[in-house]
């Protein structure tokens, strides 16, 4: 678990991070979002302590990171940047297992790693241990440094915009790969984003940033449903609130027996993929598969009212 206890940081004039107080459990993603300048940086970088506090505490399984010297702390947690950040003079197989070398792990055991973590992200390791950055593709690139951040299995994975720099499909694609790869190694990961889609689809819980101040933490659905301050509430969107909340909504949630037209929505579908089908379909109801593997399906009806906000 990590546990971030009024961490502050001045700088001459300005509060840049304001007594923020919340805790992360093992093997989950919290997103950090706010605006520009609101401090969701140097609460992250306090956490490593490439910036020191200048108040405050954080603990990662109990232990104080005041009490590990910085070089150890960042060899324990794995920091992944926009635009990836790699050794431009050093292959991929090198780049990945960094850490590992470090650490003084077994050649053996960092090729297997770096072999396991290259699988894990689609990169065929005969084809791709040997390259240069380089000769890889932005995507590629952005995997390999978030396969770096986790060679050695760290107790914490920090990521500040890892997306950033990504075309939305390559980044839809990238989101999706470390749902599945974070949900496979139980990794415990704190993400930073201005991007509200990108924390709600990616987070177990979202933590709001204002003005160095934390204002609110949260599932997505609570963030959603109930914003706790209208800074909150603009993050959200008023508008999209709606659309957004069905988007966390399995379809099969609210399947009822019957019959419905054309073809069943694929498994996993939410109920914002199930009014899209309705309203390109011009049908009251879409045809779903329940958990069971029942045919089912949902109206128009039972969206709007799931969809509700108050
Ligand atoms: N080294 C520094 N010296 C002085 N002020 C700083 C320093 N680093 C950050 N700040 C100030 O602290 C505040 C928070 O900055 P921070 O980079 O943490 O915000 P952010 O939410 O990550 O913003 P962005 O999304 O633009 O990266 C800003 O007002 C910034 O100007």
């Amino acid at each position: 678990m990590i546990e971030i206890d009024r961490i502050t940081k001045v700088y001459g004039s300005t509060t840049a991070v304001d007594a923020v107080s919340m805790t992360a459990e093992t093997g989950t993603i919290t997103a950090i979002v706010g605006t520009s300048g609101s401090g969701k940086t140097t609460l992250l970088r306090m956490i490593n302590r490439l910036v020191e506090p200048t108040s405050g505490e954080v603990r990662i399984n109990g232990e104080s990171t005041e009490a590990i010297a910085p070089h150890l702390l960042r060899r324990r947690i794995g920091y992944a940047i926009q635009g990836h950040g790699l050794f431009p003079h050093h292959t991929v197989a090198r780049n990945i297992g960094a850490v590992p070398e470090l650490l003084g792990w077994p050649r053996e055991k960092i090729r297997s790693r770096v072999d396991e973590l290259l699988t894990l992200f689609s990169m065929e390791p005969e084809a791709f241990r040997d390259r240069y950055p380089a000769d890889l593709s932005g995507g590629q690139q952005q995997r390999v440094g978030v396969a770096r951040a986790l060679a050695s299995r760290p107790d914490l994975l920090l990521m500040d915009e890892p997306f950033g720099a990504l075309d939305p499909i390559i980044r839809a694609r990238a989101q999706e790969d470390l749902r599945r790869i974070q949900r496979a190694l139980g990794s415990t990961i704190l993400l930073v984003t201005h991007d509200m889609d990108e924390a709600i689809r990616l987070a177990d819980r979202i933590a709001v940033m204002d003005a160095g101040r934390l204002v609110q933490l949260g599932t997505p659905a609570e963030i959603i449903a109930r914003p706790a301050t209208g800074f909150v509430a603009d993050m959200v969107g008023e508008a999209d609130r709606p659309l957004r909340l069905l988007s966390l909504i399995p379809a099969a949630e609210i399947a009822e027996p019957g019959p419905a037209e054309g073809e069943a929505l694929p498994a996993g579908s939410s109920l914002r993929d199930a009014l899209s089908a309705c309203l390109a379909s011009g049908r009251e109801a879409v045809a779903v598969t329940t958990d069971d593997g029942a045919p089912g399906r949902v109206t128009l009806d039972a969206i709007r009212r799931r969809g509700e906000l108050v």
